[in-house]
């Protein structure tokens, strides 16, 4: 099998970034070319924008799912590549067209050479927000077809290609979304006296935010707050009604997560009774913790380390969050880090990794999967 094609089709799904639970055309380029392949071994289904594909086993004993996310982000690309985002304001920002196209190229093998245990290639929506792995699992599909081992991989910008990284247990993070609307009263720009500026309250209370991971969290017990954006106000010289911010929170524990919020909660009141406004929170999506099965990831570390061609890191926890948490919740598995050698990191606009890692990666698969 020439693994290189899986190269053009990274180029031809990177053009066509969709934001979460819109990925149409996604579906519409994966089902055209999953139909492309034999259709001897393999069972398609679709769920909204996702996927699922069943390659029927020769003598199977059990069902392993390999999962690859397919939605985009909402940044706008900065790279000159010849192939870069045509959907302005949209980007795969985050590696899911290279998860995609491996993939796609893992299928291809087995729908070829039908493999002894059966597999279950799930393309899942919305990784990014609102997530779509904990409605999938909750699918009629999947409560019919539960996997019995599920794997996956994220794209890792600092690692080299042929890097393999991961560890057993506490992988990734807790995450929450975080969306707070503050509302005062707006007035003109040379009477401050009659308004409640939005624009001074919702800065002091970034400012206050930034001291719940310092003060309030166990230096220990790693803690992230971000705040990734701010609107309000309509013009320079409007005293600001109404301010938005948005960020993320990131705990390794659950019991940081609720003290976070607690704090979050009693700022914001301070803010409400300090500039007399009003504000409401809403705390979006929360991904559970990606954890890694032990037994299943120490059987991979160990086909990892019999691999000449590959470097098996042994990782710390990270910060970031990935639904695939939830399949994990449920599922024995594991996820791991794919080095994509980028100078550029994950969510950032010039993101560039190297496409070398997909024929590797491919390869890398095939000859695990076909080893469990
Ligand atoms: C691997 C990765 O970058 N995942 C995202 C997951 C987003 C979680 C959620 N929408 C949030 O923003 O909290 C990440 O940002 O870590």
């Amino acid at each position: 099998m020439n693994n290189s094609q899986f190269i053009d089709i990274r180029r031809e799904l990177h053009q066509i970034p969709e934001l979460g639970f819109e990925e149409w055309k996604t579906q519409e380029y994966l089902l055209s070319y999953i139909k492309s392949l034999p259709q001897q071994f393999i069972a398609i289904d679709t769920w909204k924008t996702g996927i699922f594909v069943k390659v029927q086993g020769s003598d199977p004993t059990k069902v392993i799912a390999y999962r690859a996310d397919i939605d985009g982000l909402p940044m706008e690309e900065e790279t000159n590549l010849t192939f870069k985002s045509k959907h302005e304001g949209k980007m795969h920002g985050c590696g899911h067209d290279f998860h995609m196209s491996i993939a796609l190229g893992v299928l291809t093998y087995f729908a070829n050479n039908q493999p002894k245990e059966t597999l279950l290639f799930i393309f899942q929506p919305a990784e990014e927000g609102p997530g779509g792995a904990q409605p999938m699992l909750n699918s009629d599909y999947l409560k019919a077809n539960r996997p019995d081992m599920i794997i996956a991989l994220h794209i890792a910008p600092e690692y080299p290609v042929g890097t393999v990284a991961t560890r057993k247990g506490l992988l990734f993070a807790n995450t929450s979304e975080l969306f707070i609307d503050f509302v005062g009263k707006g007035g003109h720009a040379a009477y401050p006296q009659t308004a409640n500026d939005m624009v001074v309250a919702s800065s002091y209370f970034v400012t206050q935010l930034q001291s719940i991971v310092s003060r309030n969290i166990d230096p220990l017990d790693s803690a992230v707050v971000t705040i990734g954006k701010i609107t309000g106000g309509t013009k320079q010289n409007i005293i600001a009604e109404k301010a938005r911010v948005e960020g993320t929170i990131r705990t390794l524990s659950l019991d940081s997560m609720g003290k976070i919020k607690d704090r979050i909660g009693a700022l914001v009141k301070g803010i409400e009774q300090g500039f007399e406004c009003s504000a409401s929170i809403d705390y979006g999506s929360n991904y559970c913790q990606v954890y890694n099965n032990e037994a299943v990831t120490d059987e991979f570390i160990s086909f990892l380390k019999k691999k000449s061609n590959v470097n098996f890191v042994e990782c710390n926890e990270a910060m970031t969050g990935e639904d695939f948490g939830y399949f994990l919740e449920e599922i024995p598995g594991f996820m791991f880090w794919l080095g994509v050698n980028s100078d550029y990191g994950l969510h950032s606009g010039l993101l560039n990794p190297d496409e070398d890692a997909i024929p590797f990666t491919i390869d890398l698969l095939v000859d695990y999967l076909k080893s469990v």
